[in-house]
This record gives C-alpha cells, structure tokens and sequence, in this order.
C-alpha cells in the first residue's frame, strides 16, 4: 500500500508561542482511516491545518501524496488543497444563501484538476453524492441555511467527497448530532471513501467512535515520541 501522509521531524509554534506538535515520525497509508484523539487545545486542528498546507511547518518534512508541503508556496499549497483535499469543518463553513447543490459543486470552481476526474456533470455528481449521504432530493435546491444541522453535515460532506480528492480531512464534524445520527454519518462517510478510495483523517473527542476506524492515534503520543 502507498504511503499518503509521511512526517519527519515536523515542528509548528504558533507566533509568540511555545511549539504545539513535534512530530519525529509518523506515516499514513493510503486507504487508511485514522482516528486522532487529544484533550481540547492539544493542537488536533493545528496539525489538520499543517496537513490542508492552510498552515506550514516550522521545520522538518511534511510529505502528502509525496509532495514536501513545507516546501511549496502559499499560493501552490492552496492548489494542491483545491484539487486533491477535501475537508469537512467543525462549523461546516457552508455558503448559507447558495442551494445546497451549489455549495457542493464550489469544491471544483478552484480545480480544474477535480473538474476533470468527474465521470458526469457537476450538478449531477453533485446529486449522485447527496442521494449516497441520504439527503432528500426535494432539499437539494434550498439555500443550506433552512437545513438542520444534520443535514448540512451530509452538504459539508459531499462538498469534501466531489472530484475524488485522496484525502479527506474531518474536523469533529459529529460534535452537534446525537450519538446514533453521528455512527450513521460515520457509515455513510466510510462507504463513499471507500467507494472512491479516499483516505480519511478524523478528528473526534468522542471515544465511542474510535473502534470503527481501522488506526486511532492520540496526539501526545505523537509528539512524546519527540521527547524520547
Ligand atoms: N489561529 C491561531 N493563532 C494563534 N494560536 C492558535 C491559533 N489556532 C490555535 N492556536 C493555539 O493552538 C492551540 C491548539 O489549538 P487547536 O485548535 O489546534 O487545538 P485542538 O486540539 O484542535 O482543540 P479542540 O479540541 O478544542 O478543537 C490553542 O490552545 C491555541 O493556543
């Protein structure tokens, strides 16, 4: 199995403050469905940022899908977020005035290269990914801000899924939903990664969600290996 996510010696302070991750060594595979854990505050999102290229390392090496992100300007890690990340926010970040096939097919107006992999047309990949997250069909001309929390997750969802990205990146996206509501999303979220052979990274403070994931990795482990 190919190597997705590969860090070396990976240091991030945030300005003014003491460094949040030091990383000796960590490697994700391709396929792989990774759990991360820690305390609030413990830099779970800062390490998702450094992953998205949104931030960039101090030093050391940073490698997704085998391009250095240390390495590459802001403006090329921006495009290499476009076309092959997909990433679903805490608070979802949805465009609230704009249906919710237009919020989803927004992942591809910056990629050209996500344009491209599409077997049909945007709309309709659009809508084939909202039938797969289980959102009814009448919902999908709304604006997403008359939909329940719930249901603008699965929005959020299939905006990160659309253009087959290889990575997608989930930031405690099942913090507002109840525990039955968030192991179904969990299912559907898997299924569709599956489906289109994206590697899934996870951040979640809930523990009960961690056996459904095939690697679960605390964040102090990844860094107290830096102090050994
Ligand atoms: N944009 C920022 N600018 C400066 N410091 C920041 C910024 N974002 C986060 N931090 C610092 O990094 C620390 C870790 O924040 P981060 O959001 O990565 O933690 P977390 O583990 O994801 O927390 P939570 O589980 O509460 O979401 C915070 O305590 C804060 O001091």
């Amino acid at each position: 199995m190919s190597t997705l996510i590969s860090i070396r010696d990976l240091r991030f302070a945030w300005p003014g403050q003491q460094a949040i991750l030091q990383i000796p060594h960590f490697e994700l595979a391709a396929g792989e469905r990774l759990f991360i854990k820690g305390p609030s505050g413990s830099g779970k999102s800062t390490l998702l940022g450094l992953l998205a290229g949104i931030q960039q390392a101090n030093s050391g090496q940073l490698k997704v899908l085998d391009r250095d992100l240390s390495r590459l300007s802001g403006r090329a890690r921006d495009r290499f977020r476009a076309d092959h990340l997909g990433y679903i926010f805490q608070q979802f970040n949805l465009l609230p005035f704009l249906s919710v096939t237009e919020n989803v097919t927004s992942a591809l107006i910056f990629s050209r290269h996500k344009r491209r992999k599409l077997q049909a047309s945007a709309t309709a990949e659009a809508e084939r990914l909202l039938n797969e997250l289980q959102l009814p069909s009448a919902l999908w001309t709304q604006p997403v801000h008359k939909l329940s929390i719930g249901q603008q997750q699965r929005v959020a969802a299939a905006r990160a899924l659309i253009g087959l990205p290889e990575l997608v990146i989930a930031d405690e996206p099942t913090s507002a939903l109840d525990a039955d509501s968030r192991a179904a999303f969990i299912e559907l979220l898997f299924r569709e990664c599956s489906r289109q052979h994206s590697t899934l990274v996870f951040v979640s403070h809930d523990p009960a969600l961690e056996p459904l994931f095939s690697r679960v990795v605390s964040l102090s482990e990844l860094n107290e290996h830096a102090r050994c």
